[in-house]
């Protein structure tokens, strides 16, 4: 579910699964002749024993036969079907989706709701964020995503709905009853009824202690309705231009759009052909594995985790030709060096894939946070997808939407120039609402770029506990 390329290995592997039920359909069929006459020869032999059961089984060779019929021979008849089922789960065990795909693709929807501010009722009805799908719910799929909805952290609220909506159809259609285990339902109700529900789409800021969390999460969901926009006033310096940061550029210059000054935040277009991008999905398809970020504070650990769903893949320059080509074209275009830089990184998000607010830059720079080569002193983000809906680049800080539009990419510098911390680049990919999103990152190191971006003097602090934490937090 973490990656759109993966998803359609789903589809692919329906069709297979379908052929391999109807198999086993055939075959059930096939042992239920089979059955049908051992269960005639055993009432012919049970047929014995009704004339006369007393002297029947006086007889040792009889009682043999009554204790073998009852044994052995029903468990040959389980043994027999359970080797066919067994046949049937290991045909599709390596196409199937599993039950992580479930909660993950459940866990998705309940995201775009969050963020978003999607209403359950609409998207029971197939409508996405205003647009009318033909894809309905039906009171079965509400069961299954209550039930998953509570195996996820604070979705109470959505499980609430969604089992709200199912009693609702429950009563106005006796006929779906038989579809709902009704035992689990009542369960479900009661285990929702006693868990403590946090309104999604409340935007005061002052909770219980979960303050920081909370009033990120509101930043995030603004940020990605395009609620956070900057004033005509902010925005009136900002430009398009052609950038020609190389000779090669010179004759051919890039088109770039301004989008903020304070961290050069500009966005390149048309960078990179349609061509190239099909080359950099076929290296990167087999190669792509669910992203991970750090998973403890102050920890290098890293795992996998439900603020960043995508899966990604890594490339270097000896891999092959377009990898190489690209590098060379992000120093045309950025003028920094690729020298110290880190391999191209393709990421495809899937399912409501997305990035929660995150900077792309160490915040520690002690051991074991020290890159070697410095830290990612800028990020150059290419587009190689349009996502229909959803999907694109947020920085509530700098008050900058970034769509994902193909062929275009974002280019900023995450530390000052003084080698400080750039808060203010703290940036998300927003979950995709419909459509695929396919990014390619290129992070640049400090090393080699003294002559290209030299540093001037600052303040250097270890810690977030700078100004940005006091205005933002
Ligand atoms: O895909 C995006 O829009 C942002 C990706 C990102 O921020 C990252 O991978 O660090
Ligand atoms: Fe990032």
């Amino acid at each position: 579910f973490s990656g759109s390329n993966a998803l359609e290995k789903f589809v692919e592997n329906e069709e297979k699964i379908l052929s391999e039920f109807e198999v086993f359909i055939k075959k059930l069929q096939d042992e239920n002749d089979y059955l049908m006459s051992k269960l005639q020869s055993w009432k012919d032999e049970y047929s014995q024993v009704k004339k006369d059961p007393i002297k029947y089984i006086n007889n040792p060779i009889n009682a043999f036969h009554v204790i073998k019929r009852t044994t052995e021979d029903i468990d040959l008849f389980e043994l027999r079907i359970k080797k066919l089922i067994d046949q049937f789960t290991s045909s599709i065990s390596s196409i199937r989706a599993t039950n992580n795909d479930l909660t993950g693709t459940v866990e998705g929807i309940m995201r775009l709701q969050t963020i978003y501010h999607l209403k359950t009722a609409d998207i029971i009805n197939g409508i996405i964020d205003g647009d009318k799908t033909n894809e309905k719910l039906k009171p079965h799929d509400l069961f299954t995503i209550a039930r998953e909805g509570l195996k996820i952290q604070d979705k109470s609220y959505f499980v609430h709905e969604y089992l709200y909506h199912l009693q609702k159809s429950l009563e106005n259609n006796e006929d779906e009853f038989d579809e709902v285990d009704l035992d689990e339902f009542s369960e479900i109700v009661e285990i929702t009824l006693n868990s403590t529900m946090i309104d999604p789409f409340d935007e005061s800021f002052e909770k219980n202690g979960a303050y920081t969390v909370h009033k990120e999460n509101v930043i995030y969901s603004q940020g990605c309705r395009q609620k956070i926009q900057k004033t005509p006033k902010e925005a009136k310096d900002l430009k398009c231009r052609y950038v020609s940061n190389s000779a090669f550029s010179k004759i051919a210059p890039f088109k770039v759009i301004e989008a903020d000054h304070h961290s050069n935040l500009v966005v390149f277009l048309d960078v990179i052909s349609d061509n190239e991008i099909e080359m950099i999905k076929n290296i990167s398809s087999s190669k792509l594995g669910r992203g991970g970020v750090f998973v403890e504070e102050k920890s290098t650990k890293t795992g996998f985790s439900n603020t960043r769903v995508s899966q990604i893949s890594w490339h270097y320059e000896h891999e092959h030709e377009i990898v190489a080509r690209i590098s060379r074209r992000v120093e045309d275009m950025t003028g920094l060096s690729t020298k110290t830089a880190e391999p191209l990184q393709v990421q495809n998000y899937g399912i409501a894939g997305h990035y929660s607010l995150h900077w792309d830059h160490m915040i520690w720079r002690n051991e074991p946070f020290n890159l070697g080569t410095g830290n990612r002193i800028a990020t150059l983000l290419f587009y190689i997808s349009t996502v229909e809906k959803g999907g694109g680049t947020i920085f509530p800080f700098l008050k900058v939407y970034v769509p994902a539009i193909k062929g275009s990419a974002a280019f900023w510098y995450n530390l000052k120039d003084s080698g400080d911390d750039d808060y203010h680049t703290r940036h998300a990919s927003c979950p995709v609402i419909l459509g695929s999103k396919w990014v390619i990152n290129k992070w640049f190191h400090e090393y080699d770029q003294e002559f290209r971006r030299p540093c001037k003097p600052g303040i250097y602090k270890q810690e977030i506990e700078d100004e940005f934490t006091k205005e933002f937090y």
